[in-house]
C-alpha cells in the first residue's frame, strides 16, 4: 500500500549532505511500523518526503499505486489533507480554537459539510475519551490530554496512513504509554496504516514491527510476536 523505491535526498547549501541514498521499503495496509535510528540519520526526512512536504531527488513513494513524486504541490497537499493524518512530538494544536475545533480542522481543510463536522469531531473526542472536553481550549489541558485530542484530529477524516513523528517525545512516562496504546487500538480498529518515529525501544514496542534506520536503509529489528 506504501511503496518506497530508491529513494534519494540531499539537502544542498553550505550545510548540505546526502540524506537517503536510495532507500527502499514496503508497508502493507493495515501495518503499523515503528522507525528507530540514531539521530541524523533521515527519520524526519523520509516523514517528510511521505507527507509530500518536501521533495526527493529521486525514487518513488506510491501510496495505493499514486505516486507521489509526481504529483504538482497542489495535488500533493489535496492527497495529504485527503488520506493521511500527522501526529507530532509538541501536539502542534491551534490555541485560539477549542479542542472540539482543533479534531474537526482536517475535516474543514478537506471541504466535509459543516453539518457533518461536529458529529464526527465529537465521536472522535468519545473514542480518545475527551468527550467532555470539546469546549476547552488546548492550554486546559494537561500534555497526555493534549496528545489525545492530537490523535483524535489525526484520525477523525478517517486517513489510510498516519505519521507520528516522536509523539511520547513531550509526555512522561504514565501518558506516554496510555497514548500508544491509544493509538495502537484506534490504528488497529480502522485498518490505518501507521509509522512511528521514536527513540525508544519501548514506544516502538507498541508497533507490529520495527525498523532501524541506517546509512544502508531501513532493516527490519524486530517484529510483534
Ligand atoms: N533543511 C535542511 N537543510 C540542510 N540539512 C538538513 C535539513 N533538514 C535536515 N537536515 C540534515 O539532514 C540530516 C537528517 O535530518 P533528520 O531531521 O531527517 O534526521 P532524524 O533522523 O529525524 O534526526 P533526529 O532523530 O535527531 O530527529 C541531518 O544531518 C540534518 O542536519
Amino acid at each position: 500500500m506504501l511503496s518506497i523505491e530508491n529513494l534519494q535526498k540531499t539537502y544542498t547549501g553550505p550545510q548540505g549532505r546526502s540524506v537517503l541514498q536510495g532507500l527502499s521499503f514496503q508497508l502493507p495496509a493495515g501495518d503499523y511500523a515503528a522507525i528507530m535510528g540514531e539521530s541524523g540519520t533521515g527519520k524526519s526526512t523520509l516523514l517528510n518526503l511521505i507527507a509530500g512536504l518536501d521533495t526527493a531527488d529521486g525514487g518513488s513513494i506510491r501510496l495505493d499505486g499514486t505516486d507521489l513524486t509526481r504529483l504538482s504541490e497542489a495535488e500533493r497537499t489535496r492527497l495529504r489533507r485527503a488520506r493521511m493524518g500527522f501526529i507530532f512530538q509538541a501536539f502542534h494544536l491551534l490555541p485560539h480554537l477549542t479542542v472540539g475545533q482543533n479534531v474537526a480542522l482536517p475535516l474543514a481543510l478537506n471541504g466535509t459539510p459543516k453539518r457533518h463536522r461536529e458529529g464526527r469531531a465529537a465521536a472522535m473526542l468519545d473514542a480518545v475519551g475527551l468527550a467532555d472536553r470539546a469546549r476547552s481550549y488546548p492550554r486546559e489541558l494537561s500534555g497526555g490530554q493534549m496528545q489525545r485530542v492530537a490523535v483524535a484530529r489525526a484520525l477523525v477524516h478517517e486517513p489510510q496512513l498516519l505519521l507520528a513523528d516522536e509523539p511520547t517525545g513531550n509526555l512522561d512516562q504514565d501518558s506516554a504509554a496510555q497514548m500508544l496504546e491509544l493509538l495502537r487500538q484506534q490504528v488497529r480498529e480502522r485498518g490505518c496504516t501507521a509509522i512511528l518515529v521514536t527513540h525508544s525501544r519501548q514506544a516502538a514496542e507498541s508497533a507490529d514491527r520495527i525498523y532501524q534506520l541506517g546509512a544502508t536503509g531501513l532493516q527490519l529489528i524486530g517484529q510483534a510476536a
